[in-house]
């Protein structure tokens, strides 16, 4: 028998041990409960947190340098977006709906697709949305939708819009659109049909550009670029959706009245890219003009990306800087030995960035040795580096070959130029050759052509001039004569650039020019770019060294551009190989263009240049005409040609390619230049393709002729005339 008390103990002590148990029953259930709740809690607040950064990712952002990538909030991540279709099934012409012909937006728009050689077709942008015919036979008729105001396209008509929306979606086509907001408009309001708010009329400051943004391609996301960015007419994007990607970054300078309130300082989308997540059809919206250089290359990299690459640039930058003139300079204003060692450090330097970059010295030997002693000892020194730079040759005394009407002075002239090279260990055979003033390259005097092959074989040569100075993105390359002519850019720098501060403007526009400005964008849209110089901008302030040092720091920090240099022989079979419809040269009227009519020969008219033509077309009885035509006094026209008589057939086939000297020759020079008419019959012109664009360059002016008749005598004609001459098809009638 166990006793009571220990009985008792011993029940005691069974009951203390349950209750001890369920105490700690207890006690777990509570901490399990308790980290429950903890749980809870803390998914709850991560999940709010995780939310709320996701509606105020701009006050996040407002804390960090948009330099400082990593502290980027999560939604600069990588994005998946939605695939877009196959444009193939689309022409490659931007559809672009402006708001008038001359809005300046628009133009902007259109310069660039046009610098960037894309095709394009306007409307202006109707207000209730019509659209033009979108589809040919099962054809898209468009890779890609632009819209100057975007307002357009949100509210235009629901049945355009699910037009357009259908398009887009079944042939893969985006849309770009740009918010401007005026005066008139509601600070801050929501973008109907888009799940986030919109704040107009701001001006901003500091911006950055999201580096994982699907859009970049040349644009490279680069440090936080400090400063105010131009107007005070900004919208901004407060995106709260995921399918909705930043794309720029800028902070807002001036929140102080707007309702509802957003913090000072903090970052907001001036850019955003609407992935299609939410309807297939991917969108960029742009929150002011392209009045900002980083908006322009977004603009360029957003065709790019929603063409699905088919109207894309390239990244390969050939860069030729040509140094005219290197013996030709005031006293005073040429480079001294110090000038020339800076000269080849450089090159060196710009050889990181530049892959092979080379200057490219232009001589006229005349001038060696005409400056200070100091300049003079440049100018060994210079040669003394020989090896180390490209050369071309200039005439001998820098004349402007059209003065010489006598091929062979030209020649006498390039011959003293030569013995100067091969004296002084000068290169002879790079086959290029640049010409004082542009003269005698566009518009063509032949005599330079045949002496330049003559003299040097030369095989390249440039111009800016070719078709006409301006606009400059209309410049092209042409081949005549066997001399591959290339376009040349124009970079700022002239003979009388020669110091920082009195640069033409004031010295902060040369660095505008270099930072996002007219050069930097001629590296951009321009695969090869050839820059002229002259010798006084690398002696002086060396404003040259200082423009191509700074323009390829800037290229290489805010794009993904390859920049490099090739010799001049090179360079010309790339520009034919990417452009090879420019080989075949357009004739203009040299006297059309003041530039062109001051480096045109004086022994030269442009009054031999017919006023109608007679087109055809053949079997009409152009003959007749012009048989009856050539019987009035002031009606006069060409001399006969020896193997197609009286017509001269220069528009329509080969006989183009011998240039406006040849075509002008069979021509009188009229004794009143307004009481006469030159003109000229070829019965082919009429189904040529060529001649319509030919004729319309050349003589723009020009009166046409064409004779019509009944078909079947045409034909009963054209059979008879096919006969006598025994013609292949005569049989086949
Ligand atoms: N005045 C007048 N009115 C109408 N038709 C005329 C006239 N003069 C010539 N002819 C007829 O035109 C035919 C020759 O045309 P073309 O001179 O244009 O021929 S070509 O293309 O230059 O070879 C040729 O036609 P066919 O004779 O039928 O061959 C000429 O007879």
């Amino acid at each position: 028998m166990v006793p009571l008390l220990e009985q008792s103990e011993g029940s005691i002590y069974n009951m203390s041990f349950i209750m001890k148990l369920h105490r700690h029953f207890q006690r777990m259930v509570i901490l399990l409960a308790t980290f429950c709740m903890v749980s809870i809690i803390i998914s709850a607040y991560y999940l709010y947190s995780g939310y709320k950064q996701e509606n105020e990712l701009s006050d996040m952002a407002s804390e960090v340098d948009c330099g400082d990538f990593q502290h980027l909030p999560y939604r600069l991540m990588e994005v998946k977006t939605r695939k877009l279709s196959d444009a193939s099934r689309t022409d490659p012409t931007v559809l672009v709906f402006v708001e008038s012909q001359y809005s300046s937006l628009g133009q902007d728009i259109i310069m660039i697709l046009e610098s960037s050689r894309f095709h394009y077709h306007i409307e202006i942008a109707p207000g209730k949305g019509d659209l033009p015919a979108l589809i040919e036979k099962t054809r898209g008729k468009y890779i890609l939708i632009i819209y100057e105001n975007i307002l357009k396209y949100i509210n235009m008509d629901s049945w355009n819009r699910s037009l357009l929306d259908k398009y887009c979606v079944e042939y893969g086509v985006g849309v770009i659109g740009f918010h401007k907001t005026s005066e008139k408009s509601l600070q801050s309001f929501q973008l109907k049909g888009f799940p986030f708010s919109v704040y107009g009329n701001l001006a901003v400051k500091d911006c950055c550009i999201n580096p994982h943004s699907p859009l970049l391609h040349v644009t490279r996301s680069s440090k936080l670029e400090k400063g105010s960015l131009p107007g005070t007419d900004w919208t901004i994007f407060q995106i709260n959706h995921s399918a909705y990607q930043p794309v720029i970054f800028a902070k807002v300078k001036t929140p102080e009245n707007l309702s509802p309130p957003i913090p000072k300082g903090a970052f907001y989308a001036t850019v955003i890219h609407d992935l299609g997540l939410h309807d297939g059809i991917h969108r960029v919206l742009f929150g002011s003009n392209l009045n900002f250089w980083l908006h322009k290359l977004i603009f360029i990299d957003a065709v790019s990306f929603l063409s699905g690459k088919r109207l894309t640039l390239s990244l390969d930058r050939y860069i030729l800087v040509d140094i005219d003139d290197i013996f030709v300079g005031k006293e005073g204003t040429r480079m001294n030995t110090n000038d020339v060692k800076a000269l080849l450090d450089t090159q060196n330097l710009l050889r990181a960035q530049i892959t092979n970059f080379t200057f490219n010295l232009g001589f006229s030997g005349k001038f060696y040795h005409t400056g200070t002693e100091e300049e003079d000892e440049g100018d060994d020194r210079l040669l003394g580096s020989v090896d180390e730079f490209w050369w071309f040759p200039h005439m001998w005394s820098h004349m402007q070959p059209h003065l010489f009407h006598n091929e062979s002075s030209l020649v006498e002239q390039m011959i003293l130029n030569k013995k100067f090279a091969l004296e002084h260990g000068i290169p002879t055979d790079m086959g290029y050759a640049v010409a004082p003033h542009h003269s005698g390259v566009y518009p063509v005097h032949i005599q330079l052509y045949e002496a330049w092959r003559k003299v040097w074989n030369i095989r390249i040569t440039s111009t800016e001039e070719y078709p006409h100075l301006k606009p400059a993105r209309y410049r092209r390359g042409f081949i005549h004569k066997h001399i591959m002519v290339l376009p040349r850019q124009t970079c700022g720098l002239f003979t009388h650039t020669i110091f920082y501060k009195e640069y033409p403007g004031g010295p902060k526009e040369l660095d505008k020019s270099i930072q996002g400005g007219e050069l930097f964008f001629t590296v951009v849209l321009n695969p090869i770019s050839i820059f002229m110089t002259h010798l006084s901008n690398y002696g002086n302030d060396r404003l040259g060294l200082y423009t191509f040092v700074n323009l390829a720091n800037f290229v290489q920090s805010w794009t993904n551009l390859r920049l490099q240099t090739l010799p001049p022989v090179q360079l010309a079979h790339k520009y034919f190989e990417l452009f090879p419809d420019q080989k075949d040269p357009l004739w203009q009227n040299p006297c059309d263009d003041k530039r062109h009519r001051d480096i045109w020969s004086k022994e030269k008219t442009c009054d031999r240049l017919p006023k109608f033509l007679v087109i055809g077309p053949q079997k009409t009885g152009t003959t007749a005409l012009y048989l009856f035509l050539v019987m009035h006094p002031s009606i006069l026209s060409n001399s006969p040609s020896p193997k197609t008589f009286e017509e001269v057939q220069f528009f329509n086939r080969n006989n183009y390619h011998r240039g406006i000297d040849w075509y002008m020759d069979f021509f009188p020079v009229p004794s009143n230049v307004t009481t006469d008419f030159l003109f000229e019959k070829s019965a082919n012109y009429f189904h040529s393709e060529e001649a319509p664009k030919r004729a319309a360059s050349l003589v723009p002016k020009a009166k046409i002729i064409t004779i019509l008749i009944d078909p079947s005598d045409r034909a009963y004609s054209w059979y008879q005339h096919q006969r006598s001459h025994e013609g292949p098809r005569s049989s086949e009638v």
